[in-house]
């Protein structure tokens, strides 16, 4: 996908970072030892930077190359005259790059199995990095406790923390900073390692774009720079349906917030009509809330259809409080029956009841949206959600919940957003984004029903699926985050205008094309 240059939104595997060293060292005119020395340098200067009163450093250096970073650090901090004491853990291979970095290094190196630091000191982490291949025990977990009262810097990934999957391999360093290499990868967004992260910073250690291209990731950062290229913004000569058409249904008498919260947020994300498709017997109640939002009665498939006819919306909100059953499952496969084709519908996003009414049938839903020219279809499940559509996935223990999120979108032909504080976006042909501007203000009820109705107004105004679920996480993320304290899902839709209103000008800035 075609990032701004300078973007750098490509997360890498272990394994995709393993190979952009390949062929970056192939290409030169870096050799590993080359590599290794910038990774150490960087380390160094942020220590540098960070902490110029720190009296005592500690390095702390493991058997592989993310040691061998760390001896480089060590050389380079005592060389500035900063006070430094190495604790080794194994001995580097003969002739690898570490064991070059170490025969530079002509500090007295001590056992870890003795470390001590004292209080105030600053530990440098460079145990293990992207060959952590299980759980940190004895010296190295015993050192974890005795850095937990101090200010530690990560070399590429705090020691315990898998780069794959953001898991704890037994137990971790919490780092204030984790300097990373050319990208970023997986475990520094996902959770739980994003919390032992601390501040992620990369470094450039000489891996050239075109390197990173060749590995041709298919894993982003949710940032703006991902998807803003494709961010609507309404022409001059533009009118109310010309910027797209969202229904939202609503469910019975006594549940028909969650879809008016849905259908608000919509309206405010862009979509330029907006319309609550209500039970007869709640028309009453949605229309004594309603304003601008229009209403419309659909009890029957038939009613479906003949709004679908009558009205062309062009992206559909089915789940928050309708209410689980037949009615969903007939509702949502009336839409996804669609073309998308001439002015069609553009999709369909899935969320809460409408979720969970595919419990058993997930097969059904797939086959729907995998139907050439249907419409998108993006579900938006948190946990619990996820586990009842794809119970055997969630139950893998081997996937991490990136590759949860992928296996999942590649079988339900669906752009999936797997929410919680680390939400994966994931779409059918592979591509996925982590998202991390999140805020604990979004746990609250009701959030959800918002973040759908993002999504829906971005579909119907012409941005791709993927593109506008990712752009709907970051937005609802970034105007919960902002708001801060206090917020209730009521506040979201008002709390997005500063947000949209940035996406819009910065877009205008981007060049078309
Ligand atoms: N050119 C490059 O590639 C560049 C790489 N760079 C740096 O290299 C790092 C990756 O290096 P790496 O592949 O050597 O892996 P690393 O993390 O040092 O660990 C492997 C060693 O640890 C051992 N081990 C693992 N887990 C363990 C445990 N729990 N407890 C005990 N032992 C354990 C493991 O043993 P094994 O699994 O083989 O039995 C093996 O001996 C990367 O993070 C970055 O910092 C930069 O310099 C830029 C250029
Ligand atoms: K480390």
């Amino acid at each position: 996908m075609g990032l701004p240059a300078g973007a750098n939104l490509e997360i890498l595997s272990p394994a995709e970072m393993a190979e952009a060293d390949r062929l970056a060292i192939a290409a030169g005119p870096l050799d590993g030892y080359g590599l290794m020395q910038r990774a150490g340098e960087a380390v160094a200067a942020v220590v540098l930077a960070r902490y110029p009163a720190a009296s005592r450093v500690h390095v702390l250096c493991g058997p592989g190359n993310n040691g061998g970073d760390g001896y480089v650090v060590a050389r380079v901090l005592a060389e500035a005259g900063v006070s430094v004491a190495v604790w080794a853990e194994g001995e580097p291979r003969a002739g690898s790059d570490a064991a070059i970095a170490l025969a530079r290094c002509r500090l007295e190196r001590r056992p870890l199995e003795a470390f001590i630091a004292e209080p105030g000191s600053l530990v440098v982490d460079a145990l293990y990095g992207a060959g952590l291949s299980r759980a940190l025990s004895g010296d190295a977990a015993r050192a974890v406790e005795i850095a937990a009262g101090l200010s530690v810097v990560a070399v590429d990934l705090p020691s315990g923390v898998s780069g794959e999957s953001g898991e704890i391999l037994g137990t971790a360093f919490c780092a204030a900073a984790t300097v990373t290499f050319a990208r970023k990868k997986p475990g520094h967004l996902l959770l739980p390692g994003r919390e032992h992260c601390g501040e992620v910073m990369l470094a450039d250690i000489g891996i050239r774009n075109e390197v990173i291209e060749q590995v041709a990731a298919r894993t982003f950062e949710n940032e703006p720079e991902l998807w803003l290229s494709n961010f609507p913004t309404p022409a001059v000569d533009t009118h109310k349906y010309k910027r797209g058409h969202v229904s939202v249904f609503s469910g019975g008498p006594s549940a028909t917030g969650a879809a008016r919260l849905s259908a608000l947020a919509a309206a405010r994300s862009g979509a330029g009509a907006v319309t609550v498709l209500s039970p007869a017997n709640a028309m009453q109640v949605n229309a004594a809330h309603l304003t601008s939002i229009m209403l419309r009665k659909a009890d029957t498939v038939e009613d479906v259809q003949e709004v679908i006819g009558d009205r062309r919306p062009s992206a559909f909100v089915l789940g928050p409080g309708f209410g689980i059953g037949d009615k969903a499952r007939d509702f949502a496969l009336a839409v996804l029956a669609r073309k998308r084709q001439d002015g069609g519908v553009e999709g369909l996003v899935l969320d809460a009841d409408g979720i969970t009414s595919f419990r058993n049938t997930v097969s059904t839903l797939s086959e729907a949206a995998g139907r050439p020219d249907a419409p998108a279809l993006i579900i938006t499940p948190h946990e619990g959600e996820f586990g009842r559509l794809f119970p055997d996935i969630l139950g893998d223990k081997k996937l991490s919940k990136l590759a949860k999120a992928r296996a999942a979108a590649a079988r339900a032909n669906a752009v999936i957003v797997y929410k919680g504080a680390d939400t994966v976006i994931a779409a059918p042909d592979s591509r996925a984004a982590i998202n991390a501007n999140g805020a604990p203000w979004l746990a609250t009820a009701g959030s959800g029903d918002v973040l759908s109705g993002i999504s829906a107004a971005l579909l119907a105004q012409g941005m791709q699926a993927f593109e506008s679920a990712c752009a709907a996480v970051w937005i609802h993320a970034e105007a919960g985050r902002r708001f801060g304290p206090g917020l209730t899902a009521e506040d979201l839709p008002l709390a997005l205008v500063a947000v949209l209103r940035e996406l819009v000008e910065a877009r205008q800035k981007v060049p078309i094309g």
